[in-house]
């Protein structure tokens, strides 16, 4: 069994009211973002990969569009635009492209970070 882990970033401007952390964050205001998705898997014997990193890599630039210079509050999918509701979003994307082990999304500048394991039924 192994675990793959690639990374994309996004800059990406919010406003969130009622937390306790950061005054202005009811304000429209930016943050950058990086996010880590990992895929699970057993090795392909004919190419020696649990998945083609290019192929990871095409879809996840697909939802890195979707959320680069946006405002995610305009993004009816995400819901509330917390760390929460990003790594659901992102999952959610990208169940396509290999068994998704879990999605990380990091907030350096806040020290904040955010893993979704998928839904848990
Ligand atoms: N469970 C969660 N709690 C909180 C979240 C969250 O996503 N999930 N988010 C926040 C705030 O948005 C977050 O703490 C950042 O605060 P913010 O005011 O946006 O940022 P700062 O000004 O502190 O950060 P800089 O990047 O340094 O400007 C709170 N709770
Ligand atoms: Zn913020």
């Amino acid at each position: 069994m192994w675990e793959l882990t690639k990374s994309f970033r996004f800059e990406a401007a919010h406003a969130l009211s009622g937390t306790t952390l950061g005054s202005g964050s009811e304000e429209i205001h930016g943050h950058s973002f990086r996010a880590e998705v990992t895929v699970r898997g057993t090795q392909d014997p004919k190419t020696g990969m649990v998945v083609d990193l290019g192929l990871l890599e095409r879809s996840m630039a697909e939802v890195q569009k979707t959320l680069d210079h946006k405002f995610l509050n305009k993004i009816e999918a995400i819901g509330l635009p917390t760390l929460e509701n990003l790594s659901r979003f992102i999952w959610e994307r990208l169940q396509h492209a290999g068994t998704l082990a879990r999605v990380s999304v990091h907030r350096d500048s806040c020290n904040e970070s955010c893993t979704y394991f998928g839904p848990q039924d």
